[in-house]
């Protein structure tokens, strides 16, 4: 590993469990100076830490849901560790239920939204303000989805929070970019995380998912080949890019 993020003060939200947590690692390898992990499950938050080692990372409880949660964990990292350069906005979640259009349950509905959306948005909010403030020239990388680019046969409200992720993406990057701030999206197809097991089982069921779908052929997405994308948008490698939905996907969504 080289020292692409050296210096780097970064939060990653969602870096508890799955993608986030194997991007903290990356961070980890690349040389962050200090990754903030914000979660709402505290003791997977923790186990992250001290696999890392706390003068190099670690954690706030913050649920996205809550604005002011968000605004909290921006000010104390920029309080405990003098700035913020990178903020991965990660955390999401899927409905419990199938949520075709024909049974959509608004409640699973506004659920989902207040943390895939709303979360979200807050999240690149604050970091945004906290680095105009600073003067820092950072990047903020949202957590999109595969099916942000197509439409779904069921996970309606998934689908539809995942193409705001990129509307939002969008509108950052162009609001911010007078600040010098960049602000990109990473869209990985199925990869194997507690959040894909819990909806559609065990790490072999996901592999048959992802198989016939994946053009590429003899590999299969790990979360840390989307750690390793977000680490591209979080570096100097991806200076001039900004704006742009990075896919991870084996080539599913090829036309
Ligand atoms: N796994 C996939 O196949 C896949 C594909 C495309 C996109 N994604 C997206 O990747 C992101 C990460 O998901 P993952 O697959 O690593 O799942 P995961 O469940 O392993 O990780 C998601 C993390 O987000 C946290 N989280 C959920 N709600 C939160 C809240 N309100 N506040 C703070 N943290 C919260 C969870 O506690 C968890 O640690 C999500 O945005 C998901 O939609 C996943």
């Amino acid at each position: 590993m080289s020292n692409k993020l050296e210096g780097k003060v970064a939060i990653i939200t969602g870096g508890a469990s799955g993608i986030g947590e194997a991007t903290v690692h990356r961070f980890a390898l690349n040389g962050a100076r200090m990754i903030v992990i914000a979660d709402i499950q505290d003791e997977l938050g923790q186990k992250v830490v001290e696999s890392i080692g706390s003068n190099k990372c670690s954690y706030m409880h913050c649920d996205v849901t809550d604005e002011e949660q968000v605004k909290n964990l921006v000010q104390s990292t920029v309080q405990n560790y003098g700035s913020l350069d990178i903020m991965f906005s990660n955390a999401g979640t899927v409905s419990n239920s199938i949520q075709t259009v024909l049974e959509l349950d608004f409640a699973a509905f506004d659920r989902l939204f207040t943390v895939n959306v709303r979360g979200m948005a807050a999240c690149v909010k604050h970091a945004a303000r906290a680095m105009v403030e600073l003067n820092v020239r950072g990047s903020i990388i949202c957590t999109a989805s595969t099916n942000a680019s197509c439409g779904g046969e069921r996970d309606t409200d998934y689908n539809m929070s995942k193409h705001a992720v990129i509307g939002l993406m969008r509108s950052a990057s162009k609001q911010l970019g007078v600040h010098g701030i960049r602000v990109n999206s990473v869209s990985p197809f199925v990869v194997g995380t507690p959040l894909l097991y819990r909806y559609l089982g065990t790490e072999a069921e996901v592999e048959q998912v992802f198989e016939p779908y994946a053009r590429l052929k003899g590999v299969m997405l790990k979360p840390k080949h989307v750690a390793d994308a977000v680490v591209f948008l979080a570096s100097q490698d991806s200076e001039l890019i900004t704006g742009h939905d990075l896919v991870v996907d084996a080539g599913f969504l090829v036309k």
